[in-house]
Formats: structure tokens, C-alpha cells, sequence
């Protein structure tokens, strides 16, 4: 696998590092390479992880997708330790995996004693994906059963 996010003393003062993560499935692929390529590329489940750099308004984001699937959770806190902000892609119309997202989305941030390295004042940005398909949930659905407001969050 063999990736490295550069800690913060070690990259430019431009340089913000974004997580992409969520569920597999949950569209964070699709969503990395809209955001690079500006149309929808067919994906792969990934395993490991991509890595795109933007460039926007004198920024340059490195954003790293790493995989969803259950193997591959245990990284997204390896690389939250030099991460400037996460985004966490929910699937809206899979309603059945809500309570998984919820878990995972608080494992992440720390429970239990299990120290996060998530920085509190590192911002999160849910992305309430798939709202195209019919019966999606609203904005307002996943807000509450994810439970953000009792995220650790700035
Ligand atoms: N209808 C619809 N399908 C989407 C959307 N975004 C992604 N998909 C589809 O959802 C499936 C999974 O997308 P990926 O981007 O591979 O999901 P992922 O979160 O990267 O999954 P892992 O790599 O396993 O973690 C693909 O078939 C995508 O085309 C969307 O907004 N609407
Ligand atoms: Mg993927």
C-alpha cells in the first residue's frame, strides 16, 4: 500500500490535507474524481487509497480517498493524524447502512477511551451523496442519525 501523508512541519504552507471517507459504496471515489476531473469515472471498490491534488485560490489540497470497506477502516484514523479536515460520504438512499455510518463516523472521532487524532478544530463536511436516487434521505435526516451535533467537531 505504501502511502504517506506529509506530516504538517513537512509540507508547504499552501498545503491543507483532506480525507475523503465513508462507507464502501458510499461514493467517495466518484466523488474524489468529480472533484479532480470534473465528470463521473466508472470505479472500483478501492483498496488503500487514491490520491489527487487540487489547486483553488492559491491552496493546493491533497486529497487522500481512502477504502470504506471494513478492512480498510482501521486506516482512516491512521491517516486522520496530519489531516487539515474530513469528508465523510454517506450513501442517502441506503438507509439499511445509516446505523454502520453512524458507528464507524464515531469510532473515528473517539469513543470508549480510544483516543482520536482527528483535531478538534479540523472541520468535517458530511456529503449526503446519492440524491439523485428516489426516496433519498434529506440533508436533515442524516444530520440526525449520524448524530453530528454530538460530534467533536469545530
Ligand atoms: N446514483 C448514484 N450513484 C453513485 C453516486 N455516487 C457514486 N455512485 C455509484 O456508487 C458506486 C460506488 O461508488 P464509489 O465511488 O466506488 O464508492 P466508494 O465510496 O469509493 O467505495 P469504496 O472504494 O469501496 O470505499 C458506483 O457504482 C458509483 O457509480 C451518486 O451520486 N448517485
Ligand atoms: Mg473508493
Amino acid at each position: 500500500m505504501g502511502g504517506c501523508v506529509p506530516s504538517r512541519e513537512r509540507r508547504a504552507s499552501n498545503s491543507r490535507v483532506l480525507l475523503l471517507l465513508g462507507l464502501d459504496g458510499s461514493g467517495a471515489t466518484t466523488i474524489l474524481y468529480q472533484m479532480v476531473l470534473g465528470r463521473r469515472l466508472e470505479t472500483i471498490p478501492t483498496l488503500g487509497f487514491n490520491h489527487e491534488v487540487i489547486r483553488y485560490d492559491g491552496l493546493e489540497f491533497e486529497l487522500w480517498d481512502i477504502g470504506g470497506l471494513d478492512k480498510m477502516r482501521p486506516l482512516w484514523r491512521q491517516y486522520s493524524r496530519e489531516a487539515n479536515g474530513i469528508i465523510f460520504c454517506v450513501d442517502s438512499a441506503d438507509r439499511s447502512r445509516f446505523p454502520k455510518a453512524a458507528e464507524e463516523l464515531k469510532k473515528f472521532f473517539g469513543d470508549g477511551g480510544r483516543r482520536s487524532f482527528v483535531l478538534p478544530d479540523n472541520p468535517l463536511l458530511v456529503f449526503a451523496n446519492k440524491q439523485d436516487v428516489a426516496n433519498a434521505a434529506s440533508v436533515a435526516e442524516i444530520e440526525e442519525v449520524l448524530d453530528l451535533s454530538s460530534l467533536p467537531v469545530g
